[in-house]
């Protein structure tokens, strides 16, 4: 499968093409737009989204209910662009009609690279596009790909780990009772006292005109074994999670299973060892991987964290270079998150879906779901008799 997104910020809309998704797989729009719906949530968002209501249009290969095997295009509005019609028209405007050029690069944002690199003096043409809102469109594609996965009865849901210095203790619980809580928690995170200490910190950052980052992590659970694969680079499934994650903006860091914490054990404590099930089926008595080895699922619980770094336009002006007057100036602002981290984590959910919603069309290849499923009996056969 493929995707590709495009739209600015401010545009018209958000526009995604997906192809490779097989035919005859049943899309309600209804489940698109409550992920849509959750990515818009969240405490310490900023005030474009009491303008946004994201709704999926599906343009393109979908009839009926159901995928035809054609390519797949989704569209989400963007409401704020009623007051932006001249700002972003795509007809020349007088230079007079165009109060917004963007001469001051912002910290933390694409824009002075972006400038430079596409030689845009007005620094709006690179901020459009290197916007978080193109997020929305991301999530749409995810919801698809998550329509894929429930087919397979793969799960996946996230949460948010740590706000700023206020880190959740870890709860075990089922995916379904994360599913439930987090939903519940503005947040969405599982414990609730340091949920509480999180929105405290971010009416803090947000009064005192600063911004927090924070960690999320996403679980996959009824995965097959053997999806990715060991034999080439590009073909690593924990890799190709790892560019997923990055490839959120804002995202710096990404961890699989233990990740990072596997540097301070030895050996003994980081590997999984290998186990028969109660069935008398391969599996692991811990699953420190992550539910990946070798670049491909153990069949254990996919385990991925991203870390993300504070919303870079502050309250607090950060110092830059204005680049026609080359003079110093503190940026200022008109509206911005303070804390998105929340969101992200349903981004972050929806990057995973693509994932291994892609993965799983490679391993179990079919152009109607049918033969996609078939395809997956016999393998789960296979694995069974081994
Ligand atoms: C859901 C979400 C919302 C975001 N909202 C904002 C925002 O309101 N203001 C802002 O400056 N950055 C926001 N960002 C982050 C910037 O888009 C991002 O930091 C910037 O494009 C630079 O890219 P980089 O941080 O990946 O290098 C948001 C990111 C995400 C994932
Ligand atoms: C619009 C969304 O996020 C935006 C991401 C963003 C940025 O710089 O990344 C900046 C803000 O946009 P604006 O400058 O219009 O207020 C956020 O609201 C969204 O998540 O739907």
């Amino acid at each position: 499968m493929r995707y590709l997104t495009a739209g600015e910020s401010h545009g018209p809309q958000l526009t995604a093409i997906i192809e490779g998704v097989p035919s005859n797989l049943p899309l309600s729009i209804e489940k698109i737009n409550e992920q849509l719906l959750r990515r818009m949530k969240g405490h310490g968002r900023g005030r474009r989204m009491q303008i946004e209501k994201d709704q999926v249009k599906i343009v393109a290969g979908v009839r009926h209910g159901k995928t035809t095997g054609a390519p797949i295009c989704l569209v989400v509005e963007n409401k704020d662009w009623t007051h932006w019609q001249t700002i972003m028209s795509p007809e020349p405007v007088d230079e007079g009609e165009d109060k917004r050029r963007v001469s001051r690069p912002r910290p933390g944002h694409a824009d002075l690279n972006g400038a430079l690199k596409y030689n845009q003096r007005d620094m709006r043409n690179i901020l459009e596009r290197s916007s978080a809102r193109e997020t929305a469109i991301r999530v749409a594609v995810g919801a698809v790909a998550r329509q894929l996965l429930e087919q397979f009865d793969i799960t996946v849901a996230g949460h948010v780990l740590r706000i700023g210095e206020v880190q959740a203790k870890p709860v075990d619980v089922s995916l379904e009772e994360m599913i439930r809580i987090t939903e519940e928690s503005p947040v969405r995170c599982l414990d609730a006292d340091a949920a509480k200490r999180m929105m405290d910190l971010i009416d803090k950052a947000k009064a005192d005109g600063d911004s927090l980052g924070g960690v999320v992590e996403v679980r996959a659970e009824g995965l097959p074994v053997g999806l990715g694969s060991h034999v080439q680079w590009d073909r690593k499934l924990d890799g190709r999670l790892a560019q997923a994650i990055m490839s959120i903006q804002a995202f710096k860091g990404v961890e699989i299973g233990i990740g990072f914490e596997a540097a301070a054990r030895p050996g003994s404590q980081v590997h999984d060892e290998i186990i028969l099930d109660e069935q008398g089926n391969y599996s692991r008595k811990t699953n420190r991987a992550g539910g990946l080895e070798g670049g491909m699922t153990t069949g254990m619980p996919v385990v991925v964290r991203g870390v993300m770094k504070p919303i870079p336009t502050l309250y607090k002006p950060l110092n830059s270079i204005d680049i026609d007057t080359k003079e110093p100036f503190a940026a200022s602002i008109e509206r911005s998150d303070s804390c998105a981290v929340p969101a992200a984590s349903v981004v972050a959910e929806a990057v995973v879906c693509w994932t291994l919603a892609d993965a799983l069309c490679e391993k179990f290849a079919g152009d109607s779901l049918e033969e996609m499923k078939a395809n997956y009996d016999k393998y789960n056969r296979h694995v069974e008799e081994f």
